[in-house]
C-alpha cells in the first residue's frame, strides 16, 4: 500500500498504544534526573541523533538545568523502511569538536543497536573523553549487538514495530504523543 495521508491515519487508528503519553513523560523525568546526577558538572555535549532523536531531545533538554551544549548528527540505516539495512549511512556529522568532551548520544530507540554502535565508535575515534548514551525506548529481543546497552533508558517495549515520540512509520507519525505499535507488526 502506498503511503498516503489516509493510509497513515488508518495505521494510527488501528495501532496499539504500548506506552501512553503520561508514562513517557514520567520516564523522561527519571532520565533527566539520572543524567543531571551524573553530568551536571561535566559541561557535556549532547548529540541528538536525527531524525528520530529530535522529539526526545526536545523534551529532555528542557529538563536539564545545567550548562551543556547541543549538536546533532544524522546517521540512518532504516531510511524509511520497517527493517534496517546492513550499512549505516552518515548524512551529517557533528560540527562541534568532540575532543576530550563528555558526550551524551541521544536517540529515540535502541533496537538492534547497529546505529548506536557505529555512532559510539565514531565518537571515540574523534577523541571524546567520555561517551555516554541515552534512548527513550529499548525494544525487547535478543537480536541486539552483543554487550550493547545505553546508560540512560526511558521505557522498554515488546518486539513490534513502534512509532511516536520521534519514531517513524514510513517517515510519518513521529509527532504522535505516545508510543504505538503498528497492527500486525
Ligand atoms: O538499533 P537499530 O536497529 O540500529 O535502530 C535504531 C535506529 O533506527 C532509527 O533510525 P533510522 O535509521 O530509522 O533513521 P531516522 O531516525 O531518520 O528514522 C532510530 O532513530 C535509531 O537511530
Ligand atoms: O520499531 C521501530 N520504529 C521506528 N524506528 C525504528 N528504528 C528501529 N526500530 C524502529
Amino acid at each position: 500500500m502506498s503511503v498516503t495521508p489516509e493510509h497513515v491515519k488508518q495505521v494510527l487508528a488501528e495501532a496499539d498504544c504500548l506506552v501512553p503519553r503520561e508514562q513517557v513523560e514520567a520516564a523522561m523525568d527519571r532520565m533527566a534526573e539520572a543524567i543531571t546526577g551524573d553530568l551536571a558538572d561535566s559541561n557535556p555535549l549532547i548529540l541528538c541523533v536525527m531524525t528520530g532523536g529530535v522529539v526526545a531531545a526536545g523534551h529532555l533538554l528542557t529538563r536539564l538545568h545545567f550548562p551543556l551544549q547541543v549538536d546533532y548528527l544524522h546517521a540512518t540505516r532504516y531510511r524509511g523502511a520497517l527493517t534496517g539495512g546492513e550499512e549505516l549511512h552518515w548524512l551529517v556529522k557533528p560540527q562541534t569538536s568532540l575532543k576530550d568532551r563528555t558526550v551524551l548520544v541521544l536517540d529515540d530507540i535502541l533496537d538492534e543497536g547497529h546505529t548506536l554502535a557505529g555512532i559510539l565508535e565514531y565518537c571515540r575515534e574523534e577523541g571524546a573523553g567520555q561517551v555516554l548514551s541515552a534512548a527513550l525506548v529499548l525494544k525487547h529481543h535478543d537480536r541486539r549487538v552483543p554487550g550493547l546497552m545505553v546508560d540512560y533508558l526511558g521505557v522498554e517495549v515488546e518486539d513490534r514495530y513502534v512509532f511516536g515520540y520521534g519514531m517513524d512509520y514510513k517517515e510519518y507519525l513521529r509527532n504522535v504523543p505516545g508510543i504505538y505499535a503498528v497492527k500486525g507488526c
